[in-house]
């Protein structure tokens, strides 16, 4: 198994020393062509950091606004300390609920995101509730928020694990937008199956959707996979349905935003017509996401709010312009793949098959048995 995950895919980590903290992130909206690393000092350089997809990918979403609340209290007890004043905890705990608020409203569709915060506000709940001091809240709040990265490490180890199991050496496989190291504090979701069976021996060849309008296929997954020397095609996502027909694709492999109880996903726009056309040429449909993206509150793929992002998205291609000035544009950036759809969700805690709304509850239970 890859433990090492490589430096220069690593998404977000903290940093502190006697002076200062920051959070550091990989500037994704860079990449491939340059790669420049972001020092943030408050949690408003780290919700814009969010919204304008300098980090991206759910469980990475999530990590980097844990680290942001834990963040926000620092920069807050530093000024104050600056200033020569004591912070007393009710502030400290104002101050957070404000930044998770902040930070809630970067992305609407990245469960993970609300998971995050709310996990920090439920720690500092806990310690205010106890009359712990402010020093001891925002140690605890960076130690919550590193765990939470620790988790997703570990949780991508085991997801990559238990998709291995589904490739079989020679396989050529597909994959739509970036769901690898890129999107987690990991090997990623979608691509951490495709990294244990090209450690393990197995010969794979992986199709990469470019993933229009933002490019995280052609621009990320595409600079990840050969970091790692995994053979690779980049095609345009119309091409999909071509190369499945041809192309002798044995399995898809994406990742998720959100999966509702009846396991329908959403996940970057252009997967449900993925799912379709593998259904089409009975090629598997695998999603692969942690059960910090799974959102049992939701009974279906219909209540999960899907975020509409900048039109020039997709009248321009970086710089290029490339429609006509004032075209009527859509841009919703995620769309609902229906559980029919759906062959496997693969978990940390192990693959649910349908029915997803039995199976995706049963992971859960087991969760919450073990203690978790
Ligand atoms: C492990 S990442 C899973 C999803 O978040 C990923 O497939 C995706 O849709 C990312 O969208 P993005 O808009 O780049 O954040």
């Amino acid at each position: 198994m890859p433990e090492d995950l490589p430096q220069r895919v690593r998404t977000v980590w903290w940093e502190e020393d006697e002076k200062s903290a920051t959070v550091v992130l990989l500037d994704q909206s860079l990449l491939p062509q340059q790669v420049v690393y972001l020092h943030l000092k408050d949690e408003e350089q780290v919700a814009d950091a969010i919204k304008t997809l300098k980090v991206r990918g759910a469980p990475a979403i999530g990590v980097t606004a844990a680290f942001g609340m834990a963040l926000a209290l620092y920069r807050l007890q530093r000024e104050a300390a600056e200033r020569g004043e004591a912070l007393t905890l009710d502030q400290a705990h104002a101050h957070l609920l404000a930044a998770g608020h902040l930070l809630g409203l970067t992305r609407p569709t990245a469960v993970n995101l609300f998971w995050a915060i709310e996990r920090m506000q439920r720690r500092a709940d806990q310690l205010v509730g106890q009359g712990c001091g402010v020093e001891e809240l925002g140690r605890a709040l960076r130690t919550e928020a590193q765990a939470i990265a620790d988790e997703d490490f570990a949780a991508c180890q085991r997801m990559g694990e238990y998709g291995a199991a589904l490739i079989a050496d020679g396989d050529t496989l597909l994959t739509h937008c970036n769901a690898g190291a890129l999107a987690t504090a990991g090997w990623g979701t979608a691509l951490a199956p495709m990294y244990v069976a090209s450690r393990a021996g197995k010969q794979i060849h992986v199709f990469v959707d470019e993933t229009r309008p933002i490019l995280q296929g052609a621009r990320l997954t595409a600079w990840e996979l050969q970091q790692e020397g995994i053979p690779l095609t980049l095609i345009t996502d119309n091409m999909a349905g071509h190369f499945m027909h041809h192309g002798g694709i044995k399995a898809v492999f994406v990742g998720a935003d959100r999966i509702a109880a009846n396991g329908d996903v959403a996940n970057k726009i252009g997967t449900y017509s993925v799912a379709v056309l593998a259904r089409a040429h009975n090629i598997p449909f695998y999603v692969v996401a942690p059960c910090s993206t799974v959102d049992l509150s939701l009974p279906s793929g219909e209540h999960i709010p899907i975020e509409q992002r900048n039109p020039e998205e997709v009248t321009r291609v970086r710089d290029a312009q490339v429609a006509p000035v004032g075209v009527n544009v859509a841009n919703p950036a995620f769309d609902v793949t229906p559980h029919t759809y759906v062959t496997a969700i693969i978990t940390e805690k192990g693959i649910a098959r349908p029915p997803y709304e039995v199976t995706l509850r049963q992971i859960f239970r087991d969760e919450h048995d073990s203690g978790r």
